[in-house]
């Protein structure tokens, strides 16, 4: 007889949440022991990462400044000098998806415990996953030791965040809930997060594109990244992210830009096929949910298809093929054909 059991794994023993609460992160650091952190800043976090400096003191051994997107290994390298030569013993990320990449990749090298301050809605913190890029092959694999043991949202540090990010960042969070809600093998658990996470964004989202300075529209869409990075951490992910994965690694695109793009696409490629989520989508979006995601991605003012991002038009069947020879589960069977169709619209 065929089994069907679900597991259930909770990342991130310990969140912290809401306005101001970047000022707790010494105490954080405290709790875990720390005297010797490493600090993870990039160009917008810099002056958040010298306040946290002053306030930790002598505890602030080290800062790396310099994390890029897809977690190329070598850049891994260059901070893992640092921070080996500085004697760190904790890490603390400020800023989004490449910062907190930069330190799970520093973790497992390491031991060394995360504190992740997240600055965008991509909501790597709550996951045990990592995406690394080796001569422009990009390689996900999931392992606890990844998870940061504590997460702070503080949606102030939000407030910076240029409209076209806070747009596509929302719909990279939108999508982890969107796959998780059509994967067959999520938890109750799971599926809860996903409806939660993908009404948050709805009705968040909009809010915040007319008022960027609205912090409680910004911590409601930061929550509902959280749950969004929750549902990336517990179910498997599909042609989706598969697809941003695949063209992220090969051709050095822009993670959210890419994920917006994307979406509405693969949602009109997987949902008649996934009756469950889109049923549950129609009710949170109040209607057809890939036409309400189109019109959504359809406000960004950067580029909205695969060709305005540069691919070339002829890598989109060599693309398919990759994805159809080796697909991660999807609701829809994946076909080079089917795929090659869904890029070139998506072009
Ligand atoms: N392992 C996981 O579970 C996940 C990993 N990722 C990874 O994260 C990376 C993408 O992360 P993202 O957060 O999309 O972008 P990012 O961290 O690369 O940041 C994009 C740009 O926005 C700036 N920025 C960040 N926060 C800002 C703020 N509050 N105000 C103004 N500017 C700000 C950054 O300095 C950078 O220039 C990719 O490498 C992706 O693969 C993304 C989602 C989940
Ligand atoms: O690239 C990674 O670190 C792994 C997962 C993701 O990026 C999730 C995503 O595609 O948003």
């Amino acid at each position: 007889m065929g089994r069907d059991i679900r597991v259930h794994q909770v990342y991130a023993g310990r969140v912290l949440q809401g306005p101001g609460a970047r000022s707790l992160v010494p105490d954080e650091l405290e709790r875990l022991g720390s005297e010797r952190v490493l600090l993870v800043t990039t160009p917008s976090s810099a002056e958040v990462g010298q306040g946290l400096a002053v306030a930790l003191g002598e505890r602030h051994v080290a800062t790396f400044a310099r994390p890029v997107q897809h977690t190329p290994v070598e850049v891994t390298a260059e901070a893992l000098a640092v921070a080996g030569e500085a004697r760190a013993d904790a890490i603390i990320a400020i800023g989004g998806g490449s910062a907190i990449g930069l330190s799970k990749a520093l973790a497992i090298r390491t031991g060394m415990p995360q504190v992740a301050v997240p600055t965008t809605y991509a909501g790597s913190e709550a996951t045990p996953v990592l995406g690394e890029t080796e001569n422009g092959v990009k390689t996900t694999r999931r392992d606890p030791v990844f998870a940061p043991g504590t997460v702070v949202y503080d949606p102030e540090l939000t407030l910076s965040l240029p409209r076209g990010l806070t747009l596509t960042s929302a719909l990279n969070a939108l999508a982890h809930a969107v796959e998780a809600l059509w994967d067959t093998g999520a938890s109750a658990a799971t599926r809860a997060y996903g409806v939660e996470a993908a009404d948050g964004i709805l009705t968040a989202l909009p809010v915040v594109l007319d008022r960027p300075s609205d912090v409680v529209a910004r911590g409601r869409l930061q929550e509902a990244a959280w749950l969004a990075g929750a549902c990336l951490a517990q179910a498997r992910m599909g042609l989706h992210h598969q697809l941003a994965h695949v063209l992220g690694g090969t051709f050095g695109l822009p993670h959210a830009e890419l994920h917006a793009l994307l979406l509405a696409h693969v949602m009109r490629f997987n949902l008649a096929a996934a009756p469950d989520a889109a049923a549950r989508l129609a009710r949170v979006a109040d209607g057809d949910p890939a036409l309400a995601i189109a019109a959504l991605a359809a406000k960004h003012d950067g580029p909205t298809s695969l060709g305005a991002l540069g691919v070339p038009r002829t890598a989109l069947r060599g693309v398919a093929e990759r994805v159809a020879a080796d697909p991660y589960p999807n609701p829809r069977p994946v076909t080079a054909d089917a795929v090659e169709e869904l890029l070139l619209a998506a072009w």
